[in-house]
């Protein structure tokens, strides 16, 4: 039987771990806190992130990340993307030889500007062949009610992303592979930027012609970067890409749309942040993505308009004023 370990019991890495299971994998959740990984064990539910969800018997709890990872086939990492670096060192003596190494999370590095599937290579000395991600339109509270969705699992090591694909394929959710783990890993970090913006303009009271125009130019500026870094652009109109793109920009359950809208609406961003209980991973990574950006020579006004607002202060009207104020140029070049 596939073992997997999930590293986070919070709002992904929870149903996430219920997929595993209901795929048929044995799965042991890691998480931090004593109380919480105890009720899972005993209720078989985390009240904290997925009351009423009942999980299935095959999901076992514990904070000791040796035996979460005890004979593990999947180490799933589900963690806020800043904390990656600093957890997975003290992780990576106890992940055996064969494990491979699963990213969800949707982020850049602060600082160094990498990826996560880079971070993790880097931390744990692992080949990019053990190292998967998962990323696709997945609101996890949608997920947890067993509703369909599909997920891209990419590896560039196909075989590794068939098997990836076995152990997370249930009837509710569908797994694709993919090979573009650069593409997948840019399309759900971009997006969650976008997704502050597309929920800035909902706060201000802009309609759709608004928003779906800061979502295709959003996805423009995704391929672009995408492209200097060697991505597939067919990728960007994928799952990962314009799937993900949507259902986050659209979804009161988003918490960076959710995020934004606080802003448009004329929130601070420090009551923004007061207000937010999980992970925008957007409010930290569009400062990374910026300077992934710049170090490629690639612009993304967008971006940067979402750096300004949630990180200089600058007023939502001024920075659309500016967006909309930008050269005239073609749709492509
Ligand atoms: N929630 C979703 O719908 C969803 C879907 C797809 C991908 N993701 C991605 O998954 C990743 C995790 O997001 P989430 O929604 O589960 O976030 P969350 O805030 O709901 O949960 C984060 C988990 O990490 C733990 N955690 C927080 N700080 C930590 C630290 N310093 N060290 C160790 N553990 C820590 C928390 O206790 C919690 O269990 C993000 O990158 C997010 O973009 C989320
Ligand atoms: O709640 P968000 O904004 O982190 O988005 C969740 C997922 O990434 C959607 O696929």
């Amino acid at each position: 039987m596939t073992r997997c370990a999930v590293f986070g019991t919070g709002s992904w890495g929870t149903p996430f771990a219920m997929i595993l299971a209901d795929a048929g994998c044995e799965v042991t959740l890691w998480g931090r806190r004593q109380e919480l990984v105890d009720t899972i064990e005993r209720t078989h539910e985390n009240p904290d992130y997925l009351p009423g969800v009942r999980l299935p018997d095959s999901v076992h709890a514990t904070t000791d990340p040796a035996e979460a990872l005890a004979g593990a086939d999947f180490a799933v990492l589900a963690i806020p993307s800043q904390t990656l670096r600093q957890n997975l060192a003290a992780w990576a003596p106890l992940i055996g030889p064969r494990t491979v190494l699963v990213s969800l999370m949707k982020g850049i590095e602060l600082g160094t500007a990498k990826r996560m599937s880079e971070v993790v290579q880097e931390v744990a000395g692992v080949g990019p062949e053990r190292v998967a991600v998962v990323s696709g339109p997945n609101l996890a509270k949608e997920i947890a009610n067993r509703q369909p969705a599909a997920c891209v699992v990419a590896c560039t090591d196909e075989e590794v992303a068939k098997r990836l694909q076995a152990a997370c394929h249930t009837p509710y959710f569908r797994a694709y592979t993919n090979t573009d783990v650069v593409g997948c890993e840019l399309g759900g970090a971009v997006k969650n930027v976008i997704a502050l913006a597309v929920g800035m303009a909902d706060g201000m009271g802009l309609g759709d012609n608004s928003k779906a125009t800061l979502m295709t130019r959003g996805l423009a500026e995704t391929t672009r970067l995408g492209l200097a870094l060697g991505a597939d652009p067919l990728t960007f109109s994928g799952l990962a890409g314009m799937g993900d793109l949507v259902a986050t920009c659209s979804s009161p359950l988003s918490r960076n749309h959710t995020f934004g809208t606080n802003l448009g609406r004329g929130m601070t961003v420090e009551e923004t942040i007061a207000a937010t209980k999980q992970t925008a991973e957007g409010v930290k990574s569009c400062e990374s993505v910026l300077d992934l950006a710049r170090r490629n020579h690639v612009e993304m006004p967008i971006v940067e308009a979402v750096v300004d607002v949630v990180h200089h202060g600058r007023p939502t009207q001024e920075v659309l004023a500016g967006l909309m104020a930008r050269s005239a140029k073609p749709e492509r070049r």
